[in-house]
């Protein structure tokens, strides 16, 4: 190492150690410029993988269970379900604790070194905050990230970015292991919100070369209108199609993304392709209204993380073939002989991956 290498690590290690004495704040825009898809799904991919190792299954029932897991080399995870605060009839508090350990990043750093995040993720949903001048995001969540060996606060993280990337590069994992789009195939985007919106952007930058065709539909048509135009001037390649109705969204879609607050289904089994791959992201009353119970009944349903689904997931529960995690790890595998296959993505959300999506962020920070 020559004199000016020396000087600066010493200059790094400096500031590593003042970062380790302050609590800092990392806002939305400085969040929103340290994101990006290749990270973000090698992020959640290692977030899947320890919400499903067989310590996470243990340690999230049982605290004694917990500290026989700890000194394992295995990524492992402990979350609990997230509580609902009701906030008036419009909006409600969440809070999403978590603390994972022994997971890599290894498309980030490029080495296998081994990270641990402690973090709690509270999350407001205003469901009017739409219709406000200027408008606000339905959703709006601050992560708080601490020292997972001593549990001080280091970071408080602006977390709306990093919900709506994160739940997006989940669903590109999701969609990976599910279904793996061919080229000439059509996307559906149903529901233009924040979530369709990254959901749209990330299908077309993560499977370059897979759609020919997006179809959006919302039900204020002016939104869909709005992505189209975004989406045109950033794929100028991909044919851009805005629908009168939820079911001619879907129709002739290979992929499609469920991304509203409908109480009622938007489309019945009827209505789609016989092979086809469903991300499902919306929650009306619950996490499971969008799609009707015949589509859960007749596809292979798989979901982040058994924990929280007694109290999110109840009604479909029997119909879950297991955590997208099993896949990776290849402790389950999809059934071929069908050929044809409907598989669902019933997303929830959990705080593994706001965690571990908050730490990565921090990293990239203090490394700036
Ligand atoms: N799984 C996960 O990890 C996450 C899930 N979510 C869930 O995703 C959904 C969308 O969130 P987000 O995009 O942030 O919210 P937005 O408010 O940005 O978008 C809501 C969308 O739902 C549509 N919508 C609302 N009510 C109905 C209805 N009755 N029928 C049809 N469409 C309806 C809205 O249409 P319009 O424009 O006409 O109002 C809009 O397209 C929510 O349910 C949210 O809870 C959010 C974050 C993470
Ligand atoms: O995981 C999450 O942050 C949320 N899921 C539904 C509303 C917010």
């Amino acid at each position: 190492m020559n004199s000016q290498q020396q000087n600066e690590k010493e200059e790094k290690d400096k500031r590593k150690q003042q970062h380790d004495n302050d609590v800092l704040f990392i806002k939305e825009s400085v969040v929103r410029k340290l994101l990006n898809w290749n990270d973000c799904v090698d992020a959640m991919e290692s977030a899947l993988v320890a919400m499903s190792s067989a310590s996470s299954s243990l340690s999230s029932t049982s605290s004694s269970s917990s500290s026989q897991v700890a000194n394992r080399d295995e990524p492992f995870s402990y979350q609990t379900p997230r509580t609902f605060t009701m906030a008036g009839n419009d909006g409600v508090l969440l809070t999403m604790p978590g603390y994972a350990a022994n997971y890599t990043l290894s498309m980030v750093t490029g080495n296998n070194e081994k990270h641990s995040t402690l973090a709690c993720k509270l999350v407001t949903s205003f469901a009017k905050n739409s219709q406000l001048n200027p408008p606000l995001p339905t959703i709006l969540a601050t992560i708080l990230l601490f020292n997972s060996s001593t549990g001080k606060l280091k970071a408080i993280v602006d977390g709306t970015d990093i919900t709506a990337w994160r739940t997006a590069s989940v669903s590109l994992v999701a969609t990976k292991y599910l279904h793996r789009p061919q080229q000439n195939s059509i996307l559906a985007i149903v529901g233009t919100g924040t979530q369709g919106r990254i959901h749209a952007l990330a299908m077309l930058n993560y499977f370059p070369n897979a759609f020919t065709r997006i179809n959006l539909w919302n039900r204020t048509k002016a939104r869909a209108d709005c992505l189209r135009d975004e989406l045109n001037e950033l794929f100028p390649e991909v044919e851009i199609v805005v629908v009168d109705t939820s079911v001619e969204c879907v129709i002739d879609a290979d992929c499609i993304v469920t991304a509203t607050n409908s109480p009622l289904p938007l489309f019945e089994l009827k209505d789609l392709k016989e092979d086809v791959h469903i991300n499902a992201i919306g929650a009306g009353i619950n996490h499971h209204s969008e799609l009707p119970m015949e589509i859960y009944q007749f596809a292979d349903v798989f979901i982040e993380s058994n924990v929280g689904i007694q109290t999110e997931l109840k009604g479909i529960a029997e119909f879950i073939n297991g955590e997208i995690g099993e896949i990776i790890v290849g402790r389950k595998h999809l059934d071929d002989a069908s050929g044809k296959r409907r598989t669902v993505f019933q997303s929830m959300g959990n705080a593994i991956e706001d965690g571990i999506m908050a730490n990565l962020i921090y990293q990239k920070f203090i490394e700036l």
